[in-house]
């Protein structure tokens, strides 16, 4: 069984990273697609995060009925920010006959050579790495790395929680099923300081 995983703070999850999800599915060996709800990205502010309890749900209703995708909670036990190798150490011990393989944005690859632990993630699992726009991809020669050739998609969470700020529609930016529970539960709805 061959697992991809896709780590992200899905801050909400956006149509962006469901066509991308898919995408690996179709055109790569890949079985399965973990959605990966890390608590803290250890870069980025928490200001504006939701709880990861509420953001893990979002990615659950957002994949429902998919049989091949699923989220996964198994960064809330782990110590906290969520570094990706300790992720994969304890991911590896757990499920010893799984393959697993990492799917990340331009973004997130590009700033790859900063992570905690970094070189332990290049040498011991295969990237799948989908273009962003702005990003430009600069090779990492101890990765094993797979480009997609993929359509660029300028979609990302900061831009839905603006346009929700804003009082805006984010309809087909976000899957029909968590668009309306980010409206009920009134989801990004204030700033926080
Ligand atoms: N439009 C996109 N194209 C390619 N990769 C993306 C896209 N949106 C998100 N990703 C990737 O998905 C993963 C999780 O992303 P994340 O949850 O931070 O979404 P985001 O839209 O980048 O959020 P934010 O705007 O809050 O930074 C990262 O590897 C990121 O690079
Ligand atoms: O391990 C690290 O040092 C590290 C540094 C930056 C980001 N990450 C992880 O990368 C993932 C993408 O984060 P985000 O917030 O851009 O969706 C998320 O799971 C983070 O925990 C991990």
């Amino acid at each position: 069984m061959k697992t991809g995983l896709y780590f992200g703070s899905f801050n909400p999850i956006h149509i962006g990273h469901l066509i991308i999800a898919s995408h690996v599915l179709n055109e790569t060996d890949l079985d399965e697609v973990w959605f990966m709800v890390s608590p803290q990205n250890p870069f980025k502010p928490s200001a504006t995060l939701l709880n990861e309890y509420d953001r893990l749900h979002l990615v659950r209703k957002a994949v429902e009925g998919d049989i091949r995708m699923k989220a996964s909670d198994a960064e809330f036990s782990l110590p906290k920010p969520s570094y990706t190798a300790t992720t994969l150490a304890f991911l590896s011990d757990k499920y010893p006959s799984r393959e697993f393989a990492i799917i990340m944005g331009g973004d997130s690859f590009q700033n790859l050579p900063k992570w905690h632990n970094y070189t332990a993630i290049t040498q011991h699992y295969p990237i799948y790495v989908y273009n962003r726009p702005g990003f430009e991809l600069k090779p990492i020669t101890s990765a094993n790395v797979r480009v997609l050739d993929a359509p660029l998609l300028d979609i990302s969470a900061t831009h839905i929680r603006t346009l929700i700020l804003e009082g805006k529609s984010i309809r087909y930016l976000v899957p029909p099923a968590i668009e309306g529970e980010l409206t009920t539960n009134r989801f990004y709805r204030t700033q926080k300081k």
